[in-house]
């Protein structure tokens, strides 16, 4: 399996990133944190766009980057895509010859992504003719997108591709960055400070604090940290991969299967086979030490408490494994002391509410 080694060590006097991460070579990892917490300094860095005084970063076991060995590979010479947060097309060229331009200098057909593969991704076929002046915000970036996916790139780096957009277009656009790693191999880096962003594409997090990650690793397990702010959030949830397992149409409800089990939800218009991304908010998750015999909660599961924290405002965040999945619930300290919760315990969780992100 391919893999990201990406270590940077740069000084900006009041800022200093420092980070040492070894990421998955598919799939979204979302670089997420605060504003200033070095998340575009890391992005640069990886382009090329940025030299770090000490680094190392080898994409796909090629080396781009090596201060020891006095190795840096200049950005044009970096098979990537870039999509800034305003899509940057050039308005006097149609989508067209926007998406023409710059694959000149790259060897054609020789990619895992043809041209005509990501305008259908980005369904972006009927624009081809316009100009960028005569497209919607969402539309401009999807256009960024095809034209960086199309340089058949080995990684695509995206730098808050949506923020310069409004709600609904956000809605509009995040689907199709769903079906990029649904569809292609090529790993994205993403990065973020929207929670919402996160939980509808990361497979991987990490999570930047003050130029150091103080997190990174799968999904779920990156979520529920109790070490990281994330977990102590009023939105903390979990965000697990399930698939349609079977509709329930006489009660309006499909089951989807899960690496730990199944859950009922509200019916989805989904064949069987379909992956989803299943939201529980820890707020949404109580526990009980026996099972529960009479609920009008579908979703009781067996689970093994793994981690208990203090939270804000007299809540307790409980930390629990579900099979091979993490769940977090958050109760009222009173609640945890009552039932004596401890690490290593076996309760049930009855999780109330979930949502369905894709
Ligand atoms: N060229 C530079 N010279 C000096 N300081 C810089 C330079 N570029 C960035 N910084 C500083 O480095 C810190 C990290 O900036 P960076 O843009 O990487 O953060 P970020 O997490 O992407 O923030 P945002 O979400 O606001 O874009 C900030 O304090 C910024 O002011």
């Amino acid at each position: 399996m391919t893999t990201i080694l990406a270590r940077f060590q740069l000084d900006y006097g009041d800022f200093k990133l420092d980070v040492d991460l070894t990421l998955p070579g598919t799939g979204i990892t979302v670089l997420f944190g605060h504003s200033g917490s070095g998340k575009t300094t890391l992005l640069r860095c990886i382009a090329g766009l940025q030299r770090a005084p000490l680094g190392k970063l080898e994409i796909n076991g090629h080396v781009w980057q090596d201060s020891e060995r006095n190795l840096f590979l200049p950005t044009y010479k970096r098979p990537l895509g870039y999509v800034f947060q305003e899509a940057n097309l050039f308005p006097h060229l149609t989508v067209r010859d926007n998406l023409h331009y710059g694959l000149k200098r790259i060897k054609q057909n020789s990619g895992t992504v043809k041209l005509e593969q990501a305008v259908e991704l980005l369904g972006i076929g009927h624009l081809m003719e316009r100009m960028p002046g005569h497209l919607s915000g969402g539309e401009r970036q999807r256009v960024a997108i095809a034209r960086a996916l199309a340089l058949n790139p080995e990684v695509l780096l995206m730098d808050e591709p949506l923020a310069s957009l409004d709600f609904k277009r956000k809605q509009e656009i995040l689907p199709f960055l769903s079906r990029l790693h649904q569809q292609l191999d090529i790993p994205v880096l993403y990065v973020t400070h929207s929670q919402q962003e996160v939980a509808q594409l990361a497979d991987t997090l990490v999570i930047l604090e003050d130029g150091r990650a103080l997190a990174s690793g799968p999904l779920p397990e990156t979520q529920s940290r109790l070490d990281v702010p994330l977990a102590q959030d009023r939105e903390a949830a979990t965000v697990w991969q399930a698939t349609v397992a079977e509709h329930e149409a006489d009660y309006h409800l499909t089951r989807v299967a899960f690496a730990g089990g199944s859950l009922s939800l509200p019916a989805v218009d989904a064949e069987i086979g379909t992956p989803l991304r299943v939201q529980i908010y820890a707020r949404d998750v109580s526990i009980a030490l026996e099972a529960p015999t009479a609920t009008s909660i579908l979703n009781v599961l067996p689970a093994t408490i793994t981690g208990i924290a203090d939270g804000r405002d007299g809540q307790t965040v409980v930390q629990m494994r579900i099979g091979n999945q993490a769940l977090l619930a958050h109760i009222t300290r009173k609640s945890a002391l009552m039932l004596g919760l401890q690490i290593g315990m076996a309760v049930y969780v009855q999780i109330k509410g979930t949502s369905i992100l894709n």
